[in-house]
């Protein structure tokens, strides 16, 4: 199938920032980000800190979970969430491009109690998270959020030296209370690799920036300039990605780039994409960045997307592409 052919000759750039995490505003790390945010929108990073033990216990954790029965993990399904839009969906039970995709899994976000204010006042994605029942599994998770959601401020930091802007360029204007998403999918195997169905069909991602985190079977890949190509796990890395928002923010100096997962390893694939994004009341606006930059853009562009063409708060944003993806939870959220 032309459709499976991957390329292997472009390489995802391996960026270590422990220097970065470590609080410096080194211009090495910055450049090499720039190269990667330009050329693919994808890089992995090393250097992260991120406990292993945290992350070891977090999948097996999450293996327990989808090794129990469909009726079992069902007691915390996404209907039960509402509008804070958390919980389980089962296998087809997400929709990318329209498609049914083949994997289930757990929705997650900053955990609030009802007395929060957006909580209060109804905001759609924003509420208390639905835990599984098993033992550490909330207190693991919530661990993770606080790690990751500080990984992702410091990326941020990174990706702001990158474009010339001052470290906290982001975090002044539209990260200062982030919308995070946190989602934990199983890829069951497929029943054949000719199979015409994907884990998840080709998309964008909506925010700034995802920092994923796959187990060790591969399945990622990535629409490169020269075509497809494969993203294979590397130990203790993290993939990172642009998303929409930053696309526009740039734009599209900084490339959203499609991407897609099929689970050819025969066996079930655990990911865990964490989605660090704009404050959900923050309206987004092009940064003026040197001419010459913006203009190469235009050029470059991978499609005529919406992205900078779209009014409003990125709420607005991420609420019409979510209705899409789960559309029987549409009203809901909207
Ligand atoms: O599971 C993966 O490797 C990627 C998932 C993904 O692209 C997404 O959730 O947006
Ligand atoms: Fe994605």
């Amino acid at each position: 199938m032309a459709t499976q052919e991957t390329v292997s000759s472009v390489q995802i750039p391996v960026i270590d920032v422990s220097a970065l995490v470590a609080g410096q505003a080194t211009t090495a790390i910055a450049h090499h980000i720039r190269h990667a945010c330009c050329e693919t929108g994808f890089f992995y990073v090393v250097g992260h800190g991120i406990d292993e033990a945290l992350q070891h216990r977090l999948e097996q954790l999450s293996r327990q979970f989808f090794d129990q029965s469909l009726e079992k993990k069902l007691q915390i399904r996404m209907a039960l969430g509402g509008r804070a839009w958390r919980g389980y969906f089962p296998v087809g039970g997400e929709l990318t491009s329209g498609q049914p995709d083949l994997k289930e899994g757990l929705y997650f976000g900053t955990e609030l109690d009802v007395a929060h204010p957006s909580v209060q006042a109804n905001v759609p994605m924003h509420g208390a998270n639905l835990f599984p029942d098993l033992p550490q599994f909330r207190e693991t998770v919530l661990e993770y959020l606080a790690v990751m959601t500080q990984l992702g401020h410091t990326l941020m930091a990174g990706i702001a030296l990158s474009l010339g802007l001052e470290a906290s360029y982001f975090r002044d204007r539209y990260t200062t209370d982030p919308l995070i998403l946190f989602r934990i999918f199983n890829y069951p195997p497929e029943s054949s690799p000719e199979a015409p169905s994907w884990g998840v069909g080709e998309h964008t991602d909506y925010g700034l920036l995802t920092i994923l985190k796959q187990d060790a079977l591969g399945g990622l890949q990535v629409k490169a300039k020269s075509g497809w190509i494969d993203t294979p796990p590397i130990h203790n890395a993290f993939v990172c990605n642009i998303g929409d928002m930053l696309d526009r923010l740039t734009g599209g100096f900084y490339r959203s780039t499609p991407h897609r997962v099929k689970n050819v390893s025969g066996r079930n694939r655990l990911s865990f994409p964490f989605f660090f994004d704009p404050n959900f009341d923050a309206a987004l606006h092009p940064i003026n960045l040197k001419g010459v930059l913006v203009e190469e853009a235009k050029e470059q562009r991978w499609d005529n997307a919406s992205v900078h063409e779209f009014r409003g708060t990125y709420g607005d944003y991420v609420l019409s592409k979510v209705a899409k993806v789960f559309p029987e939870l549409r009203q809901e959220v909207l």
